[in-house]
């Protein structure tokens, strides 16, 4: 970073930001293998806030790589990239007042750390999908496990990458026995227990 580059506050602080929205700024952080359900459990509870009506955002894997990270791969270089540049962009919509969904592999426990460093305590809230990997690969949503398992494709997490679970994460959910419902509802109560979802005071 160039010495001449200068940090500017702004007028407006996040809490303010939130507090018009009624709500507190957090970050959920999705972990876990390709098929563990990221996806699938960050959009479910995604529209559950929305039809509470709280102001959300949604990161995810797939469509990331499309825009923002086009240039980075599956090396362990370009995936600390990746991890780093998606948890500059949750803060700053987190910034923004919002609560945001993140839902990405983060097979890095340095990475994840690096983001939860980003965040005052209690907003980043570790979302550890523990499904097992036999459940995950039977379920191969994307046929991305046959191809890994044939060796057409490679460095895939689970497989030929390594995959560092949380050591202490906030939540765990293992889809391979718990509803979409129940999951949603697992993380309702963990955001209503902690008053994430009323306005707080400055962080
Ligand atoms: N080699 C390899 N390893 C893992 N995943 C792969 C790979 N190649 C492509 N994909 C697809 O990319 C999605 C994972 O992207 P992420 O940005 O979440 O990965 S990471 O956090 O940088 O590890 C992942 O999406 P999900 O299935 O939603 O996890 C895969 O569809
Ligand atoms: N209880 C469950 N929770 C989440 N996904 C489930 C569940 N049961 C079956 N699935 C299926 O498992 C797959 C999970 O894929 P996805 O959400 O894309 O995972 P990821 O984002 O971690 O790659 C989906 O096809 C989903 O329909």
């Amino acid at each position: 970073m160039s010495d001449h580059i200068v940090w500017h506050d702004h007028k407006i602080s996040r809490t303010e930001r939130a507090s018009i929205k009624h709500q507190h700024p957090c970050l959920l952080w999705f972990t876990g293998l390709s098929g563990s359900g990221k996806s699938t459990i960050a959009n479910a509870l995604d529209v559950a806030l929305y039809h509470e009506g709280y102001h959300t955002f949604l990161l995810d894997g797939d469509n990331v790589r499309h825009g923002l990270n086009r240039d980075l791969g599956f090396s362990n270089e370009d995936r600390v990239e990746n991890i780093r540049r998606i948890g500059e962009v949750s803060k700053l919509f987190a910034d923004a007042g919002l609560i945001v969904l993140s839902a990405f592999i983060s097979p890095f426990a340095s990475d994840r750390r690096l983001v939860r460093n980003m965040f005052p305590a209690g907003e980043f809230i570790e979302v550890f999908m523990d499904t097992p990997l036999a459940t995950c690969e039977e379920r191969d949503p994307k046929g991305l496990y046959r191809k890994a398992r044939s060796g057409e494709i490679h460095d895939f997490t689970g497989i030929d990458s390594p995959y560092e679970a949380p050591a202490h994460p906030e939540i765990t959910l293992d889809t391979s026995n718990l509803s979409v419902d129940a999951c949603v509802e697992n993380l309702l109560c963990y955001l209503k227990e902690r008053d994430l979802l009323k306005p707080g005071g400055d962080a």
